[in-house]
């Protein structure tokens, strides 16, 4: 077992890693502020886990909210079910949420979280290897929009992330590649190191081996605290987390949510970022085609959807929560390890990274 801290003041938690935690009541209730428990989960995880966590804590007063699962449930009616079971079951302001699942359950409990009663406690148990080396951690909450990912929320930090590394076992292996999207991103961003790790280590997280698994969320959730603890509302450094995204979230909207999984849709929004940071003379090819590689290796798509036009593309972009004043900014490699956040391109840039031929690109570097 392991312990990691997000440093924010007053607002501080623990990151408890370990396997069966679910099980261990010594991780969680010292968390609850009351006796009133609600644990948000969906149809998929709450076979799996919902009785282990429930005589965890069987000394308190658990209200199970079960919702429907999948990325194009992350909106207003979903939410608005999770405030239906709240009042019916009359939770108080002692009340704590429990988010059990992945990234979607772990986003819309804590936006609920932040709005129930105008705020009460929340916890994060994430399920899925995203939302153990991400989602869980650093208080982005919300849901989706039509026009816009993750458009409407608040950030809202729980009051501890206990990660239970045997929940990945069921897993199914398309998940576990979206996860490893965004723990390839630590590399590129921020600990070049890490990905001549991940480069040793890919066979291994791929047939979750625990000790290679358990290094891999450590060293991602590590990062992330790192970041968020010098920014926390992302007014700086913390956009670099947005590597890929800007990319991967138009297309997430564009293709419709849940199409494309998130950690899929990052996965090719890495490749263009990388893209244009070697159009800019930033990286070279060889550097380019290291980051796609090991995306591959990792089981992800790393060609944007054939069907989208560089139109497309500009037309979800233009309503990023990084545009300021009008003005796109995107996240962009100097150098594997180095990420910088950017408004200053040459337009030209960007449209020739949109409209590159990703997959003649890749079938170049296969041979
Ligand atoms: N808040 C943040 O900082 C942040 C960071 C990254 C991603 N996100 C968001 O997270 C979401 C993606 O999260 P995700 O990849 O976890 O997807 P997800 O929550 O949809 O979970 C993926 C699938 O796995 C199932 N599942 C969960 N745990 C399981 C388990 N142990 N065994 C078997 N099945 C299991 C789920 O029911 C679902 O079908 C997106 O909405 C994305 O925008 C948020
Ligand atoms: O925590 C962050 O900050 C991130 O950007 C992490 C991302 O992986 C995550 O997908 C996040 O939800 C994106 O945030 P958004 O503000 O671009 O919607
Ligand atoms: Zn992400």
């Amino acid at each position: 077992m392991q312990t990691l801290q997000v440093d924010l003041g007053e607002r501080s938690y623990p990151i408890y890693i370990g396997e069966d935690l679910l099980s261990k009541a010594e991780y969680i209730v010292p968390h609850l502020a009351g006796r009133q428990v609600a644990v948000v989960t969906n149809e998929t995880v709450a076979p799996l886990y919902l009785d282990k966590l429930t005589s965890a804590l069987s000394s308190r007063n658990v209200t199970p909210i079960v919702l429907p699962d999948g990325e194009a449930f992350k909106q207003w009616e979903t939410l608005q079910t999770i405030f239906d079971a709240l009042l019916k079951a009359r939770h108080d302001r002692r009340t704590t949420l429990i988010a059990l699942g992945g990234g979607v359950i772990g986003d819309m409990a804590g936006f609920a979280a932040a709005c129930y009663q105008r705020g009460v406690d929340f916890i994060q148990i994430p399920t899925t290897l995203l939302s153990q080396v991400d989602s869980s951690v650093g208080g982005k909450t919300g849901i989706n929009h039509p026009l816009g990912k993750n458009m409407i929320g608040a950030f809202y930090q729980p009051k501890a992330v206990v990660i239970d590394t045997s929940t990945l076992a069921t897993l199914p292996a398309r998940e576990l590649s979206a996860g490893l999207a965004e723990v390839i991103k630590y590399g590129l961003i921020c600990d070049e190191p890490f990905l001549t790790w991940l480069e040793a280590h890919m066979d291994a997280l791929r047939a979750l081996e625990g000790s290679a698994l358990s290094e891999a969320i450590a060293r991602s959730c590590a990062a992330k605290a790192r970041v968020v603890g010098a920014d926390e509302r992302e007014t700086g450094v913390r956009a670099t987390l947005n590597l890929g995204h800007t990319f991967g979230h138009a297309i997430e909207t564009h293709m419709g949510y849940g199409v494309w999984l998130h950690g899929e849709a990052v996965a090719a929004g890495t490749v263009m970022a990388l893209e244009m940071s070697r159009r800019l003379g930033w990286i070279d090819e060889a550097e380019r085609d290291r980051g796609i590689r090991l995306l591959q290796r990792a089981g992800l798509p790393v060609t944007p959807p054939a069907e989208m036009t560089p139109e497309d593309f500009l037309e979800h972009m233009a309503i990023d929560k990084k545009v300021l004043d009008g003005r796109l900014r995107l996240v962009l490699l100097k150098r594997l390890g180095e990420a910088v956040v950017t408004g200053d391109f040459p337009r030209e840039t960007l449209h020739a990274t949109l409209a590159a031929d990703y997959r003649v690109m890749v079938e170049q570097i296969s041979q």
